[in-house]
């Protein structure tokens, strides 16, 4: 069933995001791409438009919630990167990307080798008090790069690169290096040195996705966030499907995954089960793998053909589409045999 992927006319992938080209049917890129990449935007207009039907606007209640950078004892830099236009507020212009160029951060992104000294330092040593979080890739740090840089530095469990030779680093490192996009979580850049894999990304404020879907901040996502938060992680979707040098597929697409800025803007987060899509200009349509993900988010024919493609990433958006609009997990263990399934309940 799954179809291959078209090319644009032009042969190259390298084609300037806009949303002109996402959303026009006429543009030659939009035109000449497969339905399986369109998909994202599409489904996430659907989503819009039962939610622009349904309700009312909502008042902007996000400015005055309290989130957590207003904590933070980063808060000055964090508050200085958000004002100086990274950031779009809900309203402005939806799918204007930001570049390179106006990246208010003193380093080009995905260009560094960072030294130990700069990491330890950042991070205070890698101070408990800076630990942000912990996933299957290891220990994220929050730290402040000498320039004033708000990072989150993610430090490699021992097991993950023992296990996978390096493989698994190099080919985030790769992935992380190539993209930039302004619902994308910034790479900044890595160390590798002796027993040491390190990550360095742009640091997200706000929490994820999941964790305001549980409350834990406090305060509730209204209709019109979640909306604004299902449409940005369609544009950053598209944009590894469409319009990298080689399209990515991301594989691990979830709400744990998806990080919220100050402003309840998403960034998708955790390219560490990237992986390149196949090349149709080589005529294959799809990469074989063994399974990776995450259960309740999992393709189904993936699962079955370990056949990877975008409509993988597809459907596990369309999973976090329900998971927004509903709150649910993909799988609640706890429910009745027949509604333990979120995809299969809905
Ligand atoms: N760039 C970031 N900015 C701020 N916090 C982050 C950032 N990246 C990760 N975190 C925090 O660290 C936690 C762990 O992240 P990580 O990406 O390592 O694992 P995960 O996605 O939660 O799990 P898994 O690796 O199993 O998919 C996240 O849940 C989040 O709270």
């Amino acid at each position: 069933m799954y179809g291959g992927r078209n090319t644009s006319s032009t042969g190259s992938r390298s084609v300037p995001y806009s949303p002109a080209s996402v959303y026009s049917d006429t543009s030659t890129t939009r035109s000449s791409t497969s339905s399986s990449r369109s998909s994202v935007a599409s489904a996430a207009r659907s989503v819009a438009g039962v939610f622009v039907s349904c309700f009312t606007p909502p008042v902007d209640t996000r400015s005055s919630t309290k989130s957590f950078a207003d904590s933070d004892e980063f808060k000055p830099a964090a508050s200085d990167a958000l004002r100086a236009g990274s950031e779009r507020k809900r309203g402005s212009n939806r799918g204007v990307y930001a570049t390179a160029n106006n990246s208010t951060h003193g380093r080009e992104p995905g260009s560094v080798k960072f030294s130990m000294e700069e990491i330890l330092k950042a991070t205070r040593n890698f101070s408990s008090s800076f630990k942000v979080g912990q996933g299957g890739f290891g220990t994220v740090y929050r730290g402040r790069l000498e320039d004033g840089t708000l990072v989150a530095v993610k430090r490699a469990k021992k097991s993950v690169y023992d296990k996978h030779l390096g493989v698994e680093f190099q080919s985030e490192i790769r992935t992380l290096a190539q993209v930039e996009h302004l619902n994308l979580v910034k790479f900044f850049g890595y160390l590798e040195h002796g027993d040491e894999r390190i990550v360095v990304v742009e640091y997200v404020p706000n929490g994820t996705l999941r964790e305001h879907l549980d409350c834990i901040h406090g305060n509730f996502l209204d209709l019109a966030a979640r909306l604004d938060i299902a449409i940005d992680v369609a544009h950053a979707i598209t944009y590894l499907h469409m319009y990298t040098d080689h399209p990515i597929i991301h594989r691990d697409i979830k709400s744990s995954n998806i990080l919220l800025t100050e402003n309840f803007r998403a960034k998708v987060a955790d390219f560490g089960f990237a992986r390149l899509a196949a090349d149709s200009d080589s005529g294959v349509t799809h990469v074989s793998t063994q399974v990776k993900g995450t259960a309740g988010y999992l393709d189904p024919e993936y699962l079955r053909t370990y056949q990877l493609t975008e409509k993988s990433d597809v459907y596990s958006f369309g999973v976090l589409l329900v998971e927004l609009v509903t709150g649910r997990r993909p799988i609640e263990p706890k429910r009745e045999l027949m509604e333990r399934i979120t995809a299969k309940w809905v």
